[in-house]
């Protein structure tokens, strides 16, 4: 498929900005932490990316988190598009990261070496030790999750794992939006966007290992009729922000 073909569907992936806990340097996950001033700045410039580029979502798909929630609805403000349909699920949430969530990044670098942290990170199959049920940063009692059953409600969740919770979303909720045409707007978190990602560009699971997404930046596939990307790895609005953004996601830990 060439870049000329003419595309069925555009999909744009809004990770969203900084949030207070992205700021501190601290591992998040599903805790429900709020953006932080410059997230919010962030939010409000992909916003205005996607309205000067033409890029107007008809349909939004959030998660559950008031980060990627805040974030689109300041990015759809500042588009003019606050009054379009929005559906959200915990699907699109954020890696659950275990027992690691609330652990300063940079102090679990010096605990346990760049090797065991950047397996926790972004390995694709080796998900970090289980939240304790009842500690302070599990979600346990959370009334957005009283409807999941135990078996599905993760303690912890490797890039594989979120994989597999996220595509019946992909397939049963996002997908029919696309095929009607819409231009879809999901906004999320850097590991469940990862995982879309992959699913999209047909990455690897080594391949996926060094794919960082950045916060605030819209993301837009142009898609052909069988959804597949015109081009891999879609195009960023702002590609020089998105890469000064995605440098600065890798090297979080190493201050
Ligand atoms: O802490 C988290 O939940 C994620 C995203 O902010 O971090 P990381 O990039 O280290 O996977």
């Amino acid at each position: 498929m060439t870049e000329t073909a003419s595309p069925a569907a555009t999909l744009v992936l809004l990770r969203h900005g900084e949030s207070e806990w992205n700021k501190a340097n601290l591992f998040t996950g599903w805790v429900d932490v709020p953006l932080s001033e410059k997230g919010r700045a962030e939010a409000a410039r992909g916003g205005q990316l996607m309205a000067e580029q033409g890029v107007l979502p008809d349909v939004l798909h959030t998660s559950l988190l008031k980060r990627a929630i805040a974030t689109s609805e300041l990015a759809l403000a500042a588009a003019d598009r606050q009054w379009i349909p929005v559906r959200r699920s915990w699907r699109l949430n954020e890696r659950h990261y275990g027992a690691l969530q609330g652990k300063d990044k940079a102090a679990t670098l010096a605990e346990y070496g760049e090797e065991q942290f950047m397996t926790w990170r972004r390995s694709y199959d080796t998900p970090p030790p289980p939240i304790e049920p009842g500690s302070e940063y599990s979600q346990d009692g959370d009334p957005r999750y009283a409807m999941l059953p135990p078996e599905v409600r993760p303690a912890t969740e490797c890039l594989a794992d979120v994989v597999v919770r996220m595509l019946p979303y992909w397939y049963d909720a996002i997908v029919p939006d696309l095929r009607s045409g819409n231009t879809v707007l999901v906004a999320a978190h850097g590991n469940s966007l990862r995982a879309l990602v992959k699913h999209l560009d047909g990455m690897g699971d080594e391949e996926v290992v060094g794919l960082n997404i950045p916060t605030g930046v819209p993301l837009r596939y142009e898609l052909d009729a069988d959804l597949r990307p015109l081009q891999k790895g879609g195009q960023y609005l702002d590609p020089a922000a998105a890469a000064a953004a995605i440098e600065a996601v890798k090297n979080q830990g190493k201050k």
